[in-house]
């Protein structure tokens, strides 16, 4: 498989996103702060990474939450998945949220977030009157039932 080139600037002092093992779908995030920064409960802030890519076209770049992070500290994306398009020249920022009933902090380089590189198509709509028929048709919202 090619190699799939992405561009990056980081201004911050920490590491360059890496695949931490050999068949990693993600890259984890760091956080580019001075100082620690403590959530309330459910309060959100926007967290920046120090970093700048120029994806290829046909790709984007998904920003998902990591894990452990959610089972151990409540600590999720609010936007998840984030959604780096490939024009997009600003900053990777992360909207982290507080979702524990206790106040949670982040500290300077924690890896909160991971980043996930996948292709795309855009497409053309096409206006119709009608749809094609199909079994399910408009059933949906479990209407197959849950066992
Ligand atoms: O978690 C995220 C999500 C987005 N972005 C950046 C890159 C993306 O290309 C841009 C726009 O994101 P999105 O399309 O999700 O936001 P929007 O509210 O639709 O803004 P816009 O009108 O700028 O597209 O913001 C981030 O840095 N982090
Ligand atoms: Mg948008």
């Amino acid at each position: 498989m090619a190699d799939i080139i992405v561009k990056i600037i980081n201004k911050s002092d920490n590491e360059l996103p890496a695949y931490a093992t050999a068949d990693a779908a993600g890259m984890d995030l760091r956080a580019h702060l001075e100082t620690a920064v403590t959530l309330q409960p459910l309060e959100r802030t926007l967290i920046p990474t120090g970093l700048f890519i120029e994806l290829p076209a046909g790709y984007e770049a998904q920003i998902r939450p990591r894990s452990g992070l959610a089972i151990k500290q409540g600590i999720t994306l609010l936007n998840t998945p984030g959604t780096i398009d490939a024009d997009y020249r600003g900053e990777i920022k992360l909207i982290v949220i507080n979702l524990s009933n206790e106040p949670q902090t982040i500290h300077p380089a924690d890896r909160v977030a991971q980043m996930v590189i996948a292709p795309f198509v855009q497409v053309v709509m096409e206006p119709v009157a009608v749809l094609s028929e199909t079994v399910r048709g408009t059933g949906g919202f479990g209407h197959t039932g849950k066992s």
